[in-house]
């Protein structure tokens, strides 16, 4: 089995503070606080090595807090390729109320690499890609690097014959969309940013995912929150329920569902398949704080629950 490798470009410790009835403006009382190492990649990465996979991150690290992420890299066995940078790396903060089920992220900018650093990641990539088939490039650009940095990372991984997956957002995720990553996983939010009208339902978010099918492209999903997430190919649009459970954080959702959908795919799982399992991930890591999924049975039991059809043309469905 090859390796997985992600790129966190801007990762971030996550402090979640849980505050019921969270009321913007005023004085808040928490009930909870927890630190976790964070950020789109890494992620990733923590979820497929729960699942059994081999994976290696790489990105930019801040040395001066850089502990919490080793302790998770040595813990899951993750090899660590990450470039250090003088500093700290970010924190963001996550408010949650499991009252309304609501998660508020506030997220820092970040340390900004230099040219040396740079070079430094390309270095790391081209290493990794001699045992990694699979590249993950996720999350917000650090200050001070170009729109199209995305976009040159996946030129060069294309041309080396490699699968790639591209979250992110805003202008990054434009211009790495237009270089023809493999797969695409924007939210809602960043599909509309993309496309640049609204979605209102299901057959317009369906035809926003299908416009950025082209070249390389072969596979968009568009995770909508609570509402699911439409997983469209060239012959087939799928739409994957998530599962009625007692949210406790959102945080890393969208990371599970890019995880379960690379372990799905390279399992060579039809793509329904890989719907059901990239949501039951999600499903596994919302109910907890952390980038983690449940042991085995709890997981292998939101598999068999999570609903996916098929949406047709003129609107009829079948389950799949
Ligand atoms: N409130 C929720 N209730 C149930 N499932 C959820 C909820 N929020 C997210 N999910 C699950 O997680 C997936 C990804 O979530 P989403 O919030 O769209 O991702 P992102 O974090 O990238 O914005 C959804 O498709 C859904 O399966
Ligand atoms: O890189 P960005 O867009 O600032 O996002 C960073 C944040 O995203 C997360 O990876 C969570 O992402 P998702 O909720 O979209 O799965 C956090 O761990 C981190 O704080």
């Amino acid at each position: 089995m090859s390796k997985i490798a992600t790129i966190t470009l801007n990762p971030a410790i996550d402090l979640t503070v849980r505050v019921d009835q969270f009321e913007p403006g005023r004085v808040n009382r928490g009930q909870q606080m927890q630190m976790d190492a964070g950020g789109k990649g890494v992620n990733v990465a923590s979820f497929l090595a729960d699942y059994g996979h081999a994976t290696a991150v790489t990105g930019f690290l801040g040395r001066d807090n850089a502990a919490i992420f080793e302790q998770l890299f040595t813990q899951k066995r993750i090899e660590d390729a990450f470039v250090r940078l003088p500093g700290q790396t970010r924190t963001g903060i996550k408010v949650i109320d499991e009252a309304r089920q609501q998660t508020t992220d506030i997220n820092m900018p970040g340390l900004q690499p230099s040219e040396a650093d740079v070079e430094q990641l390309m270095a790391r990539i081209e290493q990794l890609a001699a045992t990694c088939d699979w590249f993950v490039l996720a999350g917000h650009l650090p200050p001070g690097l170009p729109t199209g940095f995305y976009a040159t990372i996946i030129e060069h991984l294309k041309t080396l014959g490699k699968n790639i997956v591209l979250d992110s957002s805003q202008a990054a995720l434009r211009a790495g969309a237009q270089a023809g990553p493999t797969i695409l996983k924007p939210n809602i939010d960043e599909l509309r940013q993309l496309v640049e009208r609204p979605l209102e339902d299901e057959t317009s978010i369906e035809q926003g995912a299908r416009q950025l099918l082209r070249d390389n492209v072969r596979l968009v999903v568009v995770s909508m929150g609570e509402q699911g997430a439409l997983f469209v190919d060239q012959h087939t649009t799928l739409v994957a329920q998530p599962l009625a459970i007692k949210v406790k954080s959102t945080v890393g959702a969208g990371d599970a569902m890019v995880a379960g959908l690379i372990a799905g795919l390279t399992e060579g799982l039809p793509l329904a398949e890989c719907a059901r399992l990239a949501t039951a991930f999600s499903a596994g890591t919302i109910t907890r704080i952390g980038p983690h999924l449940p042991e085995r049975p709890v997981l292998q039991q939101y598999i068999s629950q999570v609903r996916v059809r098929t949406l047709q043309p003129a609107s009829k469905t079948q389950e799949e």
